[in-house]
């Protein structure tokens, strides 16, 4: 199981999100974030993916929520889930993502992962939460999912 992280910025009403452009979800609206890798804690992870996708800081970074993702009969990925209330700096593109802040109201689902329409509205309302997501074997369709919300961590 792959373990990785998320974070989603939300900052005087809009929320920042990426054009992610390789890597899994290319090409897709998602939040920033990666792969955790060897000796690295989820909160060193998402600082460092943040920096190095956006060269911006987090500040008021909070544990929100952690993901599950199946595909098929196997384990995916396990993702650690950020909101930060404020960043430093301001978004640049890189080679990996391009930055854009929607509106909370105005969050463009169709062009992000199926998940993210159950997730992300919940992380807009100030809620915590844990999800698990099965998908097909090829993780397109998204088959059946279960949450659970008001989860400490
Ligand atoms: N179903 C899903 N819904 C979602 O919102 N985000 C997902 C997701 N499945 C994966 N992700 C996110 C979690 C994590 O932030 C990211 C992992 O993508 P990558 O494997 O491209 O990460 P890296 O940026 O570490 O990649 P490389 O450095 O290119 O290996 O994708």
């Amino acid at each position: 199981m792959q373990d990785a992280t998320l974070c989603l910025p939300v900052v005087d009403g809009r929320v920042l999100l990426i054009r992610k452009k390789r890597g899994v979800g290319a090409g897709l609206y998602n939040g920033p974030g990666g792969k955790i890798e060897p000796g690295e804690t989820p909160r060193e992870c998402i600082h460092r993916e943040v920096n190095e996708e956006l060269r911006i800081g987090l500040s008021e970074v909070e544990k929100v929520g952690e993901l599950d993702f199946v595909f098929g009969d196997d384990p995916f990925m396990f993702v650690h889930v950020y909101r930060a209330s404020d960043i430093s700096g301001e978004p640049e593109e890189t080679d990996e993502a391009d930055p854009k802040w929607f509106d909370t109201d105005d969050v463009p689902y169709d062009e992000m992962w199926p998940d993210d329409r159950h997730w992300v509205p919940k992380l807009l309302d100030g809620e915590t939460f844990t999800g698990r997501f099965r998908f097909d074997d090829e993780g397109d369709d998204l088959l059946g999912w279960a949450m659970r919300t008001d989860v400490e961590f």
